[in-house]
């Protein structure tokens, strides 16, 4: 199976309302990237995205990228969800995580799970984090990889190899080891892996899920929740004054 991107035209789409989003189309690859704190999600979307690595991002509000890429000689797009950080709760076992975070889970066809190799409280949230995801996704096998990054930090390392690999293999996945970093070609082989796995499923058990619509619009923009809070804060406001 061959995978290769046509362009390499990053295409953020922006924070608009819902209506004035590209809709979503029965052949976009959708993948979220999910994980703790600071383990490098925007990093690696960013390197996969540009092959670039920038140092540091805004505390991520949850952007969409989109870019066109070929899977099998068909041009689709793919669509990345980046996610805030999620967390353990204080018993060790339970998640906290945004409901922006819900949304995204259940509008994606894919899942990239992130841990940092240096940080094994990262490495603890990924069973229950894809305990979550199975909730909202009970039924069929969901494609999904483990990514291990900041492999450059070797000296660093809290977590082993062998670890990672047990892990992936007990979520049905495959496993990565990478650094957004330092190199390109770990981040690019997780992602395109995940796209093809992805591009099998929607054409299999979860072509079902597609045809009866089932999929959500993209999540919401928190940006905008926050303006049509204002905006309704000033209507009401208004109203007060003319009232009085
Ligand atoms: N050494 C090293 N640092 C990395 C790597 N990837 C990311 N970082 C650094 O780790 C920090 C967090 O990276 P982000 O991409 O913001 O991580 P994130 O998971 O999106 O962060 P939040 O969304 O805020 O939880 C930044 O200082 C990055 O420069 C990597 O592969 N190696």
């Amino acid at each position: 199976m061959s995978a290769g991107t046509t362009n390499f035209l990053l295409v953020p789409i922006p924070e608009h309302p819902l209506q004035e989003c590209a809709p979503d189309d029965d052949k976009d690859v959708k993948i979220v990237v999910l994980g703790a704190s600071k383990v490098g999600k925007t990093a690696l979307i960013v390197r996969f995205l540009t092959k670039k690595f920038i140092g540091d991002y805004e505390p991520n509000t949850g952007a969409l990228y989109a870019r066109k890429i070929t899977l099998d000689g068909e041009e689709v797009t793919l669509k990345v969800q980046d996610t805030p950080c999620v967390a353990l709760q204080d018993d060790g076992e339970g998640l906290v995580c945004q409901e922006q975070i819900n949304r995204s889970i259940y509008w994606a066809d894919g899942y990239v799970l992130v841990f940092s190799i240096t940080d094994s409280a990262s490495y603890r949230t990924v069973l229950p984090l894809y305990d979550h995801v199975r909730r909202i996704h009970p039924s069929g096998g969901i494609p999904i990889i483990l990514v291990g990054n900041k492999s450059d930090l070797l000296r660093a390392r809290q977590v082993p190899t062998d670890q990672g690999e047990t892990l992936a293999a007990q979520l049905g996945g495959v496993y990565f080891e990478a650094s957004a970093r330092e190199s390109n070609e770990g981040v690019q082989a997780a992602f395109l892996h995940l796209c093809q796995e992805v591009s099998r499923a929607v054409g299999g058990a979860n072509g079902e899920k597609r045809r009866s619509g089932l999929h959500l619009a993209r999540p919401k923009s928190p940006n905008m929740q926050e303006l049509k809070r204002r905006f309704r804060q000033v209507l009401s406001s208004r109203v007060k004054s003319a009232t009085t």
